[in-house]
């Protein structure tokens, strides 16, 4: 069987097991070997032909990287905040090459780039961007979000999360000794012998400093992963109703923006720059995140400000 086809078997295995306290142990060896395999098949891609990835100069004070489905709009945003001329268009696919632009706010210089594809590189350790700007369509299905998010996850990117407090080293003798001077709510010292195991590590030094997942022991163990900070922006406002607003808005780490009817732009514009600030300050900063929203329609203005 190939890496191709074992993986496939355990994304079903995973997806039929109900995920319950009972089931959490078992899912996470799965997800163990799960994440093995993928390591393995991008190692065996590396090792070929140079992938499709992107091939764009870093420029300015940091880099954000613009990702959604077709259509949501990317192209529009690099149009009206860069001196970039993209373009636009209602037909699927229209940007195929990673597009940069130059984005001046407040004195920063951000280079925005328009990403048509997932981010190729980022599971071999390259950080692709200072922040993900996820563009999503707040007219279609709601799906979207978690379905980026998962295909980002598949390739070692971790969105607003900060790395797991583990001290791990491979040694070459002595076992596995483990320590937790945290208490821990799923992690235990079997699990990770388990896991450990299956990745044939035989000697090793585990200090676990803060309650943590076994998605997260897992992602320490793989190493390779990335953390960026991530602020979702859902265009096209314009075409939906203020409830609906109301509630995406709620959603963390989220601005709900009109590209082209020009609403709330200054709190995207904001939270690309503020975030990507505050990323290297402090991440809980953005916990606290504001927003409002001037909604002009038939003359009517409301204003929503949560927090
Ligand atoms: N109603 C509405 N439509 C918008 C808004 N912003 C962009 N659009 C429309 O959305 C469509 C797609 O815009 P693009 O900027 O080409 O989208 P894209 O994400 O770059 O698409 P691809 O390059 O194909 O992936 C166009 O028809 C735009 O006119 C908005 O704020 N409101
Ligand atoms: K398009
Ligand atoms: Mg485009």
């Amino acid at each position: 069987m190939g890496i191709a086809e074992k993986i496939a078997d355990i994304e079903r295995e995973i997806n039929r097991t109900q995920k319950n306290k009972a089931t959490e142990y078992h899912l996470g060896l799965l997800k163990g070997k799960l994440a093995k395999y993928r390591a393995e098949l991008i190692e065996v891609k590396s090792g070929g032909p140079k992938g499709e990835g992107f091939d764009v100069k870093r420029s300015g004070d940091a880099r954000v990287a613009l990702i959604g489905f077709p259509s949501v709009g990317k192209s529009t945003l690099l149009s009206t905040v860069t001196e970039t001329e993209a373009a636009v268009s209602s037909v699927d696919f229209t940007t195929l090459t990673a597009t940069p632009g130059r984005w001046e706010y407040n004195g920063a210089t951000i280079q925005l780039l328009d990403l048509p594809g997932i981010i190729e590189g980022a599971a071999q350790g390259h950080a692709p961007a200072d922040l993900v700007l996820m563009m999503l369509d707040a007219t279609k299905s709601h799906m979207q979000r978690p379905l980026l998010e998962k295909e980002l996850e598949a390739v070692g990117i971790r969105l607003n999360k900060h790395v797991p407090n583990i001290y791990f080293k491979v040694k070459t003798g002595g076992g596995i000794s483990y320590n937790a001077i945290a208490k821990q709510s799923v992690l235990t010292e079997k699990f990770v012998y388990n896991l450990l195991h299956q990745y044939r590590i035989f000697n090793a030094e585990v200090l676990v400093r803060e309650d943590v997942s076994l998605d997260d022991f897992i992602d320490v163990v793989v190493g390779n992963r990335i953390y960026l900070p991530c602020l979702y922006a859902y265009n096209k406002i314009d075409a939906i109703t203020i409830e609906e607003v109301d509630k995406i808005a709620r959603e963390d780490h989220t601005v709900v923006v009109s590209i082209e009817q020009d609403l709330n732009m200054d709190y995207l514009k904001a939270g690309a720059t503020v975030e990507e600030a505050c990323k290297a300050i402090h991440k809980t900063l953005l916990e606290g995140f504001k927003y409002a929203l001037v909604w002009g329609n038939n003359d009517d203005v409301i204003e929503i400000v949560r927090k």
